[in-house]
């Protein structure tokens, strides 16, 4: 069961790895809000942040956080972002949140990415989370197609647009005992845009939470 004070625990002790006056990149769900908003009230001021998503963006504005533009900041210190499954070589499954391509992008710009998360995400081998898949959308049924062929079962997210205009197929199903190879598979099918398998570029550090404070992992 996932647990809001545990991602509240995880999200506070991210903040020790925020530096003063350094570009942050921010990521996207209900653990980063939490992250957002103690960084605006109880962390250290920083220059700016690149932004995962329109949601994190309007999120920080709000609080006066600076936003600002990959384009223009080159490499980023670090990233800080949350995951739908976490296993332990510290591989994720994100894109719950539907942000999983800028969450990416991000991520790939950043020396360090460190992954807040309720204990609950932590799992023995991913996939029990359906994987998102961010498609353009002509491609759908026929990436769908492709997508069963891997042994999986697709779901079209209806009635969802990500930032970018695309869809979104959940693929329920799927055994990923090799994440690297099926992060590469997907990825390879034409019209697929990102998957949500961060197992090439994982976190660096995860911070699981919960009522009784936080376990951090190191990637090995
Ligand atoms: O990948 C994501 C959004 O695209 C989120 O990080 C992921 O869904 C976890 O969300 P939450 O912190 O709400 O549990």
């Amino acid at each position: 069961m996932s647990s809001d004070t545990g991602k509240r625990n995880a999200a506070r002790e991210a903040l020790k790895f925020v530096e003063e006056g350094s570009i942050l990149g921010v990521g996207t769900g209900s653990t980063v809000n939490h992250f957002i908003d103690m960084l605006a009230s109880e962390g250290p001021s920083i220059r700016g942040a690149v932004s995962s998503s329109d949601a994190s963006t309007d999120r920080m504005r709000k609080l006066g956080i600076e936003i600002l533009d990959l384009n223009s900041t080159g490499d980023l210190d670090l990233y800080v972002d949350g995951a739908d499954e976490s296993n332990r070589l510290l591989q994720l499954i994100k894109g719950g949140g539907g942000a999983l391509t800028r969450e990416k992008i991000v991520a790939g710009a950043s020396k360090r990415f460190i992954c807040i998360a309720d204990h609950s995400k932590l799992v023995r081998a991913l996939g029990e989370f359906p994987l998102p898949v961010e498609v353009i959308p002509m491609a759908r049924s026929f990436v769908a197609r492709q997508l069963k062929g891997l042994g999986g079962v697709p779901h079209w997210r209806e009635g969802v647009t990500t930032d970018n205009g695309n869809q979104i197929i959940d693929v329920a199903g799927l055994t990923i005992s090799e994440p690297i190879k099926l992060e590469d598979r997907i990825n390879a099918i034409p019209g697929v845009v990102t998957v949500g398998l961060f197992a090439r570029r994982g976190a660096d550090v995860l911070l699981l939470g919960d009522e009784n404070g936080v376990e951090r992992l190191d990637r090995r």
